[in-house]
């Protein structure tokens, strides 16, 4: 492989960016992929690519060179350096690179290799907290599979056309898809292709979104003619689910903190052409007091660590922080309390999140279950999705029945 000189630099003030200012790492690709229209599709798959494997590896990068955040110029050349060599790519002859000691580079990646917290690249705490929530063995197998870059996966818009069509179409626009066992509205890129560009995303037929994602809005399942809410709705990767789950028939009530996310909701919903939700930003308590009893699903895909999606976001490693987690985890047992309220007797409610954290996951549940809001529902059952078996994204979903009145 030979090295082109722009797409290197757009590569170098990339982690510049992502290291010094903190822009997110999906950002900051967007921007470095917009600095040349004439890039062609591998081009762009070397800049995104090499990115994400500096931002992956980079506890182990930066101890093997030798270099420490805030990063100068140099430094980051000695990282991407370092890149090359243990990817087998020749330096090319320019005056940034400096001197690289290629064989002490190979021994340090060897001796580092034998401590987890190097090899997988994460930083001390992350480490520590998972091994003590999850064990060693579990982890150690959890953190390599969660540093697997991750496959882009479909779901297709059943609103608008079935699976196979939707196959078909792409194979079209030379797109090509398979299908995902188990999951029956999914469609995997064996090769990574941007499929925002195509006619069938622009038709509707599908939204892009993980397979262990596609699993939360039908585990609530919901039937067309229902009332539901969808708690903590987002952009709406579940609310659009949900809705094509009820073939368009009842109403889905999408709610967030934020009004910017229900507006990109908004947008999507238009093109996926569901046309039973509802937008209700949570401004205080009254949206949710005035659904009370009423709802016969309610969906909190809570706010969480995000520690089970780290292949999508390896950025999240370096910006997360423990009292981050400490702080979101009073949040998701605050909307377990305050949200099962909507749920009519008899009606259920599913707690998700896209954490591998029991202590965010089924502790919240228990403790849900033995609080006085929690005592009139029963646990139904849960899905503890890990990476390492699922070959997708760490999720955690659980079921629960409010009593008939
Ligand atoms: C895991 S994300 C939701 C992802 C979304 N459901 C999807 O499928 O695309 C959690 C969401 O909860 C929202 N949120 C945070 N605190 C909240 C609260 N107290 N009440 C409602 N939503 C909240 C965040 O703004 C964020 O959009």
């Amino acid at each position: 492989m030979r090295l082109h000189r722009n797409l290197t630099f757009a590569v170098i003030d990339s982690i510049r960016d992502i290291f010094n200012e903190g822009v997110y790492a999906d950002k900051a690709v967007e921007k470095a992929l917009k600095r040349d229209k004439r890039w062609g599709a591998r081009d762009r798959k070397f800049v995104a690519e090499t990115i994400y494997d500096i931002v992956r590896w980079n506890r182990l990068y930066a101890e093997i060179a030798e270099v420490k955040v805030p990063y100068d110029r140099d430094n980051i050349w000695r990282l991407f350096s370092v890149w090359c060599i243990l990817r087998g790519i020749a330096l090319p002859d320019w005056n940034q690179i400096g001197d690289v000691p290629e064989r002490r580079i190979k021994g340090r990646f060897a001796e580092l290799s034998k401590t987890r917290k190097f090899r997988e690249s994460i930083p001390d705490w992350m480490d520590e907290l998972c091994e003590k929530e999850l064990g060693n063995e579990v982890w150690t197998k959890e953190i390599a599979a969660l540093n697997e870059q991750a496959k882009v996966i479909l779901r297709t818009n059943t609103l608008n056309i079935s699976k196979e069509l939707l196959q078909k179409k792409l194979r079209a626009e030379n797109v090509i898809t398979e299908f995902v066992p188990n999951h029956p509205d999914a469609l995997v890129l064996p090769e990574r292709a941007n499929v925002f560009k195509t006619e069938a995303f622009h038709n509707g037929f599908f939204e892009v979104q993980d397979a262990s994602s596609q699993l939360v809005a039908a585990y609530l399942d919901v039937k067309p003619g229902m009332k539901v809410v969808d708690t903590c709705a987002g952009a709406g990767g579940k609310t659009l689910h949900l809705s094509a789950l009820m073939k368009n028939k009842g109403q889905v009530i999408a709610m967030d903190i934020y009004e910017s996310k229900l507006r990109k909701l908004k947008v999507r919903a238009k093109r996926n052409k569901a046309h039973n939700i509802d937008l209700r930003v949570i401004d205080s308590t009254k949206p949710i007091k005035k659904l009370h009893g009423k709802a016969d699903r309610v969906l909190i895909d809570a706010p969480c660590s995000g520690l089970g999606v780290i292949r999508r976001n390896p950025d999240s490693k370096w910006k997360l922080q423990p009292e981050f987690i400490d702080n979101i985890k009073k949040v998701q047992q605050d909307v377990l309390q305050q949200y099962s309220k909507m749920v009519k007797p008899g009606g259920k409610m599913v707690y998700a999140t896209c954490s591998i954290l029991p202590s965010e996951n089924q502790d919240q549940v228990n403790n849900f279950l033995t609080s006085e809001a929690g005592k009139d529902f029963t646990f139904v059952k849960d899905k503890k999705v890990l990476a390492q078996i699922s070959g997708f994204d760490g999720f955690y979903m659980a079921l629960l029945e409010k009593k008939q009145a």
